[in-house]
C-alpha cells in the first residue's frame, strides 16, 4: 500500500476491506467527552528518561513527518502512568489540517487541535515491534496536543527546521542529539484508555496517554508542516496536510484521568 500512487490509497471509510481491524471495537482515535471520563486515583505518575543520542533522522514517508530513535536496546524509555515494566521509544510523528482548527485525532469536548504529535513506545518483553502489535499491551503512544498561539514552544523549532530538508515523500535526513521531553507540556495530567493504531494496520495494541495540556505553536511553524509534500521530489507538489483519522466508536470503553 505504501508506494501506490495517492488516487489508490483508500481513505479511512475504506481501511477496514484491506485492514478488517479497522472495524474493531477499541480503534483510535476517539471523541474524549470529560462528563465521561473516569478519575482514577490509582493511576500512577509516568515517566519518560530518554537519551537525546538515540534519536537518528527525520523523514517524509509521504503521510507524516516521522523522527526515528534507536530502539534496540532499553535507552528511551517511558515508565509508569498506566503501564507496567518501561517502554521503548521508537519514533514520533505528527497529525495536522489544513487549517488551524482542526488536524489532530483525539477530539477533547468537541475541541479539534491544530495538530497532534505522537510518541510511540514498544514493550520489549515482546521480543521486537512486530511482536508487540499482536498483544494489548505492547504499544504506548504518548499524545501531545498542539495549539496555535504567540508563544511558541521553541523546542518544536528543532523538528520545524529539518522540514526544508524533507520537503518531498522518501526525503531523510539526520536528526541526532534531540530530547523529545522537551516537548512535553508544563502539567502530566492525562487520559488514558485502550486502543488502535490511527493508521492501517490498526492494530488493537495500544495503551494511549493524551496530555490534557496542549503546547504552544506559532502560525507559521503550522504553515511549515503544511509546506511538506505528500509526493517524491519529481512529482506535482501535493500539500501532506489532513493526515488525521476520524474519531471512532468509543463502544463502552472508559476514558480514565490522572487528575480531578
Ligand atoms: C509493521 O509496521 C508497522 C505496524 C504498525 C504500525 C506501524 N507504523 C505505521 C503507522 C503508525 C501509526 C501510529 S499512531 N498514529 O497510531 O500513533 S504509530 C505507527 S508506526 O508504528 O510507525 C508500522
Ligand atoms: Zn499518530
Amino acid at each position: 500500500v505504501g508506494d501506490l500512487p495517492l488516487r489508490f490509497h483508500p481513505g479511512p471509510e475504506r481501511w477496514h476491506e484491506n485492514y478488517p481491524m479497522a472495524k474493531g471495537d477499541k480503534q483510535s482515535p476517539i471523541e474524549i467527552n470529560s462528563k465521561d471520563v473516569r478519575h482514577d486515583s490509582s493511576l500512577a505518575p509516568w515517566h519518560a528518561s530518554y537519551d537525546p543520542g538515540a534519536a537518528k533522522t527525520i523523514l517524509n514517508n509521504g503521510r507524516t513527518c516521522r523522527v526515528v530513535f534507536d530502539d534496540s536496546f532499553d535507552r528511551s524509555v517511558l515508565r509508569g502512568g498506566p503501564l507496567t515494566g518501561a517502554y521503548r521509544l521508537r519514533q514520533l510523528h505528527l497529525h495536522w489540517g489544513s487549517s488551524d482548527d482542526h488536524g489532530s485525532e483525539h477530539v477533547i469536548d468537541g475541541v479539534k487541535y491544530a495538530a497532534e504529535l505522537h510518541m510511540v513506545h514498544w514493550n520489549p518483553k515482546h521480543g521486537n515491534f512486530a511482536g508487540a502489535l499482536k498483544q494489548p499491551d505492547g504499544v504506548a503512544v504518548v499524545g501531545i496536543f498542539l495549539k496555535v498561539g504567540k508563544t511558541p514552544k521553541p523546542e518544536m523549532k528543532r523538528i520545524l527546521e529539518e522540514i526544508d530538508n524533507i520537503k518531498t515523500k522518501g526525503k531523510e535526513a539526520p536528526f541526532q542529539h534531540f530530547d523529545p521531553s522537551i516537548l512535553f507540556p508544563k502539567s502530566r495530567d492525562y487520559w488514558t484508555y485502550h486502543g488502535s493504531f490511527t493508521t492501517p494496520p490498526c492494530e488493537e495494541c495500544i495503551t494511549w496517554i493524551l496530555l490534557r495540556e496542549p503546547i504552544e505553536v506559532s502560525p507559521d511553524q503550522m504553515a511549515k508542516l503544511r509546506s511538506l509534500s505528500k509526493n517524491g521530489e519529481n512529482e506535482a507538489m501535493n500539500p501532506l496536510v489532513d493526515n488525521w483519522r476520524p474519531p471512532q466508536p468509543v463502544k463502552g470503553r472508559v476514558v480514565r484521568a490522572s487528575f480531578k
